[in-house]
Formats: C-alpha cells, structure tokens, sequence
C-alpha cells in the first residue's frame, strides 16, 4: 500500500484549564491512504474535532498535544512553528464546521478567493482571477461574476460551503479535514456538498477526513471509517466491515440507533 498520507500514533490532548485538566483525547491511533475518504463518527464530546485539530495545529496555546503525527512519513509534530507553516492550510488544510464564520463577512467572495488564490499559488491579479472563476465552476458555483460580487451573508448555507471548498481548493492541499461540513444544511443540500467532495476527490486527487454525525452520509461516500468514543478511536476498518460486522459495542448501538431512524 505504500507509505501513508498521514500515520497517527497514540495522539492525546489535554487542556490544561482554570478548572483543571481536561483529557480531551488519548491513545487516538489512524491511518489515512492516498486517495482514500476517511469518516470519523462518534458521539458529540468524543474528541474527534480536538483530534484533528491538534493534527493541523489548530488548538488554543493552553492544549497540551503528545503522539506522532506522520506526514509520509514526516514527523510533523516535531516540527517547530515555522516550520509548521509548510503543511497548515498547504498540505493539511481544516475545514470548520460554520462557513459564516470562516469566511471574512466583511470582504465579497472574489476579493477573498483571489486574495487566497495569489497568497498560495504566487499569481499576479488577472491569473488569480481566471483561476477564482475556475475554482467556482469545479464547485458547480455558476454566474461567477455574480458570485464573486456577493458578501458571505448574502449567500445560502450551501453557496458558502461551496466557496468554503473553492477556497480551500485555491490552497491546493493534499488532505482535507472538513470537520461536519453539513450540519448547517438541509438534507438534499447536505448530499450535494458531500457528492461533491467525492468528485474533488477523484478529479483533484484530495485525500479527506470527514468528521459527522451522519452515518449514513458517512457509509455513501467513506472507504474507512473511524470510530470515537469516550476520547478514543474504539474501531477502524473498512467501512463495509463496519457496517456488516461491527466489533465494539458503541458501533453496534449507533447503527442500531441508525436503522431505528430509517
Ligand atoms: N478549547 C477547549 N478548552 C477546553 N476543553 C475543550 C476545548 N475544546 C474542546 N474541549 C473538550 O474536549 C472534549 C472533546 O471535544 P470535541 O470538540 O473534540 O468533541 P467532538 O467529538 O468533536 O464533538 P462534536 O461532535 O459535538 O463536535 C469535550 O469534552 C470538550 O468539552
């Protein structure tokens, strides 16, 4: 199978609080391969968010972070802030679950798609925006000249999550952590954005960590999945093995619950 695009062994966080600590994760151990959609489920408080975001640097100073985080083989937790930078947002890039908040409200998406555009692929003004109006199409944005007008509040839940992904693409990462990019959204809307980072996938040739709640989602367009449970992952597999023989009894209870909802 080759080296892994990313090899986690017994990550841990903990946040070390006013109120004490808080072990948020422990002994978290996964394994991403190229090409490969990974879905992580759990129940909310489970540490999968944390996981990740310690993964992409992306916790606040007081989180404590302990394990191996291996970029083809990298250790990129070893890696001082400086030299960090070469992977955040560059080869790893974290998607966060509320694209209100991650979009600047106070610049039309154009200005911020080729502002991300020039900062990442070192293009003058006029390329950066043939590529914005490209990066719009692949996320089936059209009228660009339209969209590039409009400020973040003025799109629908699902436009800004498509810009969300026509941004993150501008960044031309290798692994996307899009950490429950529909929760905002309503069901047709939520399986459009989720075919549509399965196209990425494919024609972009991104890897992906898909944080849900939504099993079912998960189980149309996961390879493996990833369970957590009380700070920890209790099951990994392919997820036909975690569909037709779930081994810990978490996993039983939530496809349960799953095929109790159907
Ligand atoms: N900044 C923080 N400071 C202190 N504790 C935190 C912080 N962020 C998260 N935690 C704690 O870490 C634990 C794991 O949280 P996390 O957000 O990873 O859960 P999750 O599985 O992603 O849940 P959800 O599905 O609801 O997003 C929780 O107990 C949470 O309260």
């Amino acid at each position: 199978m080759g080296v892994p695009l990313l090899h986690i062994e017994n990550l841990g966080v903990t946040f070390d609080t006013h109120h004490g600590l808080i072990h948020a994760s422990h002994s978290v151990n996964l394994t991403l391969h190229a090409g490969d959609i990974l879905g992580i489920v759990g129940e909310s408080g489970s540490g999968k968010s944390v996981s990740m975001m310690a993964v992409a640097r992306l916790l606040p100073s007081y989180a404590q972070t302990s394990g191996s985080i291996l970029y083809k083989n990298i250790p990129i937790h070893q890696l001082n802030h400086q030299a960090f930078k070469a992977y955040r947002g560059k080869k790893i890039l974290y998607l966060f679950q509320d694209p209100l908040t991650a979009l600047n409200p106070y610049l039309r998406v154009g200005k911020q798609l080729i502002e991300t555009i020039r900062l990442h692929q070192k293009v003058d003004k006029s390329t950066a925006q043939a590529i914005a109006e490209k990066l719009l199409a692949k996320v089936h944005l059209t009228q660009s000249d339209r969209v590039m007008r409009l400020y973040p509040h003025q799109c629908s839940g699902g436009m800004r999550q498509r810009i969300l992904l026509a941004l993150a693409l501008a960044c031309q990462p290798e692994i996307l952590i899009a950490d429950e990019p529909t929760s905002a959204l309503d069901a047709i809307t939520a399986a459009q954005i989720m075919q549509l980072l399965d196209q990425l996938r494919k024609e972009e040739g991104l890897s992906i960590i898909l944080i849900s709640h939504d099993l079912p989602i998960v189980q149309a367009i996961c390879s493996h999945i990833s369970v957590f449970y009380q700070g920890t992952i209790i099951e990994s597999n392919t997820k036909e093995a975690i569909i037709g023989q779930p081994q810990a009894p978490y996993t039983q209870a939530l496809l349960h619950a799953m095929h109790q909802m159907e």
